[in-house]
Parts: C-alpha cells; sequence; structure tokens
C-alpha cells in the first residue's frame, strides 16, 4: 500500500526531496540533498526513523543530475520508503501561461514543458530529466508537475507586461516570475503569524543560488523581480540579473557572440562568478580575502538594495520583510548589510537576533518587521499533491 508523497526540486546549484505521509497534514518522513552539484558534491539526509543521518563529501568534481538521483534514490531505499510512494511531486521551473496549478505529466503536459526548456535554460531540461528518472523508479507513482511561475499568476497585468509591442505580450512575451513554491510556503506561515493579513506589505528576499524578490500584499504575489527568464532581477550565483537589452544586441552583433555563447555567459558565466572569477558560492566569497570577492559581494547587496526599494514603491509602502533560501536564512552579514540600505524603509535590525538567524531579528522600534524564515519548497508542494 502507497501511503507517503516524494517531492523532488532541482535548484540551479542543488537536487532536495523530502517525503512527507500522504496526510493532510503532511507529517515530515525524511529530508535532505545533494548540494554544490557543479563544484563539490554534498549529500546530506536527516536523521528519521532510527536511521542515523548522512553528511559527506561526494567527491571533489561535478556530478551530473542521474547521479544525484541515484544517490538520493539509494538512501529511500535503506530506509524502505520507494514502495510506500503514491505520488510524486515536482518542483518544474517554468510553467509558461498554460501550467498555474499542480498537474498531472502525461506525455501531452511533458511535452508542452519542453517547448519552455529555452526560457530556463539551466533548469527545465534538467526538471524534466527527473521526471524521467522518477517514473522510471516509481512506476506506480503518479509524477505530478508544481511549477515555480503559478504563485506569480495572480499579478495585476500591468505587473507583467513589457514595454513592446501588444502582440508580442498576446504571444507569450510577458513576465512570469519563479520562486514561487518558496514564496507560497512563506505566505503560508505568515498567515499562520498573522491569518488572512499575511503580514501586510510584504517583500520576501529569496537569496539563493537563484535569487529574486516577490512583493506580497496579503498573502498573493503583486510583483517580482524575475520575468520572462530565470535571468532578470537580482545578481544571482552565476547569472547576470537586470540588464540593458543593448548589451546583448551589441554582444550578438558587434561581437559576434552565438546564442548559445551568449546563453552560457549570461546563465552561467557572470553574476557572483563573472563579477569575482573566484565563485559563485556566496560561503566561498564570503571567506575570500580577495578585493575582487568583495567587489561582487558588493554588487549583490547593492542590487538588492535597491530593487527592495522598487517592489516597496509597489506595494505603496513597507509592513514586513522576509529572508529566505541558502544567502537568506544562513549569512548573517548580507541580511546586515541590505537592512542597512533598507533603513530608510524604517528597517532597523537587531544584532544578535540577526547572529542567531531565526525568526524576527527586527529590533524593538523598527517599522518594519524583519524575519527570517527557511525555505521550504518542498512542503509547498506537496501541499499541492493533496488535491490529487
Ligand atoms: N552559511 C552560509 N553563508 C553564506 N552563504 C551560504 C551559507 N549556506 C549556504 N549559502 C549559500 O546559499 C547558496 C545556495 O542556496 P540554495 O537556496 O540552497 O540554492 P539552490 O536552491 O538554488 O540550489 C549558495 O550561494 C551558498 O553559498
Ligand atoms: C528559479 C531559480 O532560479 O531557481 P534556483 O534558485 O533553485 O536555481
Ligand atoms: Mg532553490
Amino acid at each position: 500500500m502507497t501511503d507517503a508523497f516524494l517531492v523532488l526540486n532541482g535548484g540551479s546549484s542543488s537536487l532536495k526531496f523530502a517525503v512527507y505521509g500522504a496526510r493532510r497534514e503532511l507529517p515530515l518522513l525524511l529530508r535532505g540533498s545533494v548540494s554544490s552539484l557543479a563544484a563539490t558534491p554534498h549529500l546530506r539526509v536527516e536523521a528519521a526513523a532510527g536511521h542515523p543521518g548522512i553528511d559527506r563529501s561526494l567527491g571533489d568534481g561535478p556530478i551530473d543530475i542521474g547521479k544525484a538521483f541515484a544517490t538520493i534514490a539509494s538512501a529511500l531505499a535503506d530506509r524502505d520508503l520507494l514502495r510506500r510512494i503514491g505520488r510524486v511531486g515536482h518542483r518544474i521551473v517554468h510553467g509558461g501561461r498554460d501550467f498555474t496549478e499542480a498537474t498531472l505529466l502525461d506525455a501531452r503536459a511533458i511535452e508542452a514543458l519542453r517547448l519552455l526548456e529555452p526560457l530556463a535554460p539551466i533548469h527545465q531540461r534538467i526538471n524534466l530529466e527527473i521526471v524521467a528518472l522518477a517514473a522510471g523508479l516509481l512506476p506506480q507513482a503518479l509524477q505530478v508537475g508544481c511549477f515555480d511561475t503559478a504563485f506569480h499568476s495572480t499579478r495585476p497585468e500591468i505587473a507583467k507586461i513589457y514595454g513592446l509591442p501588444r502582440a508580442m505580450a498576446e504571444a507569450g512575451i510577458v513576465s512570469y516570475g519563479f520562486h514561487g513554491l518558496s514564496y507560497s510556503h512563506i505566505a503560508s506561515k505568515l498567515r499562520d503569524r498573522h491569518g488572512e493579513g499575511a503580514g501586510g506589505r510584504v517583500v520576501v528576499a529569496h537569496l539563493g543560488s537563484g535569487a529574486s524578490l516577490c512583493a506580497m500584499d496579503a498573502g498573493r504575489s503583486v510583483a517580482t523581480t524575475m520575468g520572462f527568464s530565470t535571468l532578470d532581477g537580482l545578481v544571482m550565483s552565476t547569472r547576470c540579473g537586470a540588464l540593458d537589452p543593448g548589451v546583448i544586441l551589441y554582444l550578438l552583433r558587434d561581437r559576434k557572440l552565438s546564442p548559445e555563447d551568449l546563453t552560457a555567459l549570461l546563465y552561467e558565466g557572470s553574476g557572483l562568478l563573472g563579477v569575482s572569477g573566484i565563485s559563485g558560492d556566496m560561503r566561498t566569497l564570503l571567506g575570500s580575502s580577495d578585493p575582487a570577492a568583495a567587489h561582487a559581494i558588493d554588487l549583490f547587496v547593492y542590487r538588492v538594495g535597491r530593487e527592495i526599494g522598487s517592489l516597496a514603491a509597489a506595494l505603496g509602502g513597507l509592513d514586513t520583510l522576509v529572508f529566505t533560501a541558502g544567502i537568506g536564512e544562513h549569512a548573517a552579514q548580507i541580511r546586515q548589510r541590505i537592512c542597512a540600505a533598507a533603513r530608510w524603509l524604517g528597517v532597523a535590525i537587531d544584532d544578535e537576533r540577526n547572529l542567531r538567524g531565526e525568526g524576527v531579528v527586527s529590533n524593538q522600534g523598527s517599522r518594519v518587521d524583519v524575519l527570517v524564515i527557511p525555505a521550504d519548497e518542498e512542503r509547498a508542494a506537496a501541499r499541492e499533491l493533496l488535491i490529487f
């Protein structure tokens, strides 16, 4: 008998997973991840049900998604969980116009999602590869797509369109927004704290390998920094963030970069990695004494600070600022600097609370509540599985 859900979350630097009991309360049975896939892969599995935790390196070189998946599958097999899984929720980064809620991944859906690969080149193909691997391993289970873009479908039209001819918007060249499962989880945590008002006018900073901000009003997305693709907005680990489109035209026409080279440059050779020339990993940069590392961090912080102002403008003010994901949860120094940049909005943090980095980190006098809430895209996806 199947009595459990598995969620698989393929990000740009990691494959995360969680297993839940198939009940409304979604009791957590197991969670873990393979992180730093492209550099120093590392397996973590939390201790559960008599099994000790795992925390070990998987070697010094990059590993592909097949190897990361097999490592996780073997941890599930060791705990006799595979036969219990009846539904698998897949985080799929791009749902385009058509996938605005969780969807059964039949052959037609997968074909439609493949067409979106160019809009999320370092995610979508891998997300769909994970679907195929899971379907092979767990033929008894339903495979369900849970979309990063879905949470942002509630934004007003004005927040979605670009200043391009109308026909382009009609053809789907609009902003979609990403990290929606993460924002959906934060909205649910804020509802637990504040009820349906959900913390008022909120900016959530999802600062991971990919990074974006979301403006939420009463728990619904009204604006976000990522757009048509996962390149827009903040400077990220290896992605450039917002860029004058004139730069792209120049690189194509005058520097003769091929579309493939340009894709590799903007998605995998830019951001913290490109600016520092050292690493796209914030931990590595924070540990480096090289001025180029400091310069990349300065740019990251500067751009987050500017974009918080932009989203506060879209909301008409700011009541709550939330930090989440790898950098947002663990890098106290980055939070402190971003909050200093947002002081003009009434943000003031308590240094000791910020160092602890859990729950409320603002001080008594702050006009804005500042919170650190761990990202849990897996639980948001698992909630979506309940309707199948
Ligand atoms: N203790 C830490 N201090 C600073 N940065 C950290 C820390 N832990 C994780 N990070 C950073 O978080 C990022 C990864 O975030 P994560 O949300 O796990 O990414 P993704 O889901 O995109 O794979 C990396 O840049 C990593 O360096
Ligand atoms: C959408 C995106 O950038 O995801 P991640 O941060 O997991 O790479
Ligand atoms: Mg992520």
